[in-house]
């Protein structure tokens, strides 16, 4: 009997229609797998203008679902605060200035100590006191420049006014250097003549003294807390008032950033970086893009198979300017932009969830920035914060011209234990959504 089975193998062996036959059913099992894998493969796309918090949403979902931050990251972080920190109390400075608010720390008489500080602050050179490689290279110090350069600002200024501003508001020798930060744009981050300029620096003024001046112009100068009240007219770090809060951490040499801090700290993304989790039995691929004017023509190389759009808008930007054009306001921006994707044939059949993110900066600026001023059409009551936000979703939902549903939520993508729940949800709702397009459910 074995031998007539082993004869019939053979003969089986032999046929033609067998022969294809079992190589139809390869292909169509190796299709079937690869459907299946497809099923459960999620891609996430986070779209939205700069600074709106998509890269910070990104952090939760790695808190998450991937266990947090490496080391190097946290050293990244503390150095690159610590230069934003610096920075954003000299703009609090030189726009007060420019303001016309009256600064404690301007005048000696009355406030010797507080003149002081700011001396010792106006002279500190905050890449003098970080190791660039570590905050990021290259990458850190172009981002450090167009940020912060007088020369980058005032480029800003004329496209946006048409003609070239003077530049007013320094005092005390505090011109931004070009020729040191071209010195530190060596690829290598390790620049001989600046490390000579970094030890002597530290001899002057050291780290902890600086931190000393930002606090104490922070808590004691109310020409400063006015300006930061007013920090919607110029261009001010989100989280300058976190990082004066803790400066006194960040000059600590030995201080590793805690995984608050770097979801406060802001690295602009640039290009598309893809981040992969595992949710139950469901690969993520979470894909964030960088917000910038300049970075979305990147973003049409990663349109394709998507499975859900995560637009992430700033609603407390309704009275901010672009820092790419200061002409434009954030909000309308992020109107043309959510419009455009919303009704683009790439994402005819893509579910759209929105975030009204930065609730906690919307609600604590809503009396003393009215929204009509903004928006006229605007009827809610000034400080209502339901009906501000629900005023911005409306306007949101009212682009939609698929007919299709957009999941809305408000979000403070920095607070850890809100963002667990609505981050749950919404991975939730992808997965059921993408069985139901398979077929599955
Ligand atoms: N207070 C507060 N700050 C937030 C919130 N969301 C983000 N931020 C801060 O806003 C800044 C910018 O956030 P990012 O996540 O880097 O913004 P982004 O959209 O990735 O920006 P690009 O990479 O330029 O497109 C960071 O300093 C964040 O800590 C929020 O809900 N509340
Ligand atoms: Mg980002």
């Amino acid at each position: 009997m074995g031998c007539t089975a082993s004869t019939a193998f053979s003969g089986d062996e032999q046929d033609p229609f067998l022969q294809s036959k079992r190589a139809n059913d390869m292909v169509e099992r190796s299709l079937q797998m690869q459907k299946h894998k497809e099923k459960k493969e999620i891609k996430l796309l986070l779209l939205g203008a700069g600074e709106s918090g998509k890269s910070t949403v990104l952090k939760q979902l790695r808190l998450l679902h991937q266990g947090g931050f490496g080391n190097q990251e946290r050293v990244q972080y503390t150095q690159v605060i610590w230069a934003d920190a610096v920075q954003s109390m000299k703009i609090l400075i030189i726009q007060a200035r420019k303001l016309g608010i009256p600064l404690d720390c301007d005048n000696p008489e009355t406030n010797r100590h507080l003149f002081e500080q700011k001396r010792l602050l106006l002279r500190a050179r905050p890449l003098e006191h970080i190791d660039a490689s570590l905050a990021g290279g290259s990458g850190f110090l172009n981002d450090y420049v167009l940020k912060y350069s007088e020369t980058s600002e005032n480029k800003r200024r004329t496209k946006s006014t048409g003609r070239a501003q003077a530049f007013q508001g320094l005092e005390d020798g505090d011109t931004f250097n070009l020729q040191e930060l071209s010195e530190g744009l060596s690829e290598d981050g390790t620049n001989p003549a600046l490390a000579q300029k970094q030890a002597a620096a530290t001899r002057s003024v050291s780290s902890q003294q600086i931190a000393d001046a930002i606090s104490e112009l922070w808590k004691h100068d109310r020409g400063i807390r006015q300006c930061f009240a007013r920090s919607n007219e110029f261009q001010l770090e989100s989280s300058a008032e976190y990082y004066f809060e803790h400066i006194r951490n960040f000059a600590n040499p030995g201080y590793v950033c805690s995984d608050e801090d770097i979801l406060k700290g802001r690295i602009k993304t640039t290009g598309i970086t893809e981040t992969a989790f595992n949710i139950g039995s469901t690969n993520f691929k979470v894909l964030d893009a960088g917000g910038q004017r300049s970075e979305r023509r990147k973003w049409i190389h990663c349109f394709q198979d998507i499975t859900a759009v995560l637009f992430v808008l700033a609603v407390s930007e309704y009275d901010q300017m672009l820092f790419e054009d200061e002409r434009v306001n954030r909000m309308h921006e992020s109107i043309m932009l959510f419009n455009t994707l919303l009704n683009s044939k790439w994402f005819s059949n893509t579910p759209f969830i929105l975030f009204l993110n930065k609730t906690d900066i919307f609600k604590e600026k809503l009396t003393r920035s009215p929204i009509r001023q903004y928006f006229p059409d605007y009827q809610g009551r000034v400080g209502d914060v339901d009906a501000g936000l629900k005023y911005f979703e409306s306007i949101f939902l009212s682009l939609n011209k698929t007919g299709r549903p957009i999941y809305v939520h408000r979000t403070c993508a920095t607070d850890t234990q809100s963002m667990r729940f609505v981050l749950t949800a919404v991975a939730d709702l992808i997965i059921q959504q993408n069985l139901k397009k398979s077929g599955i459910l």
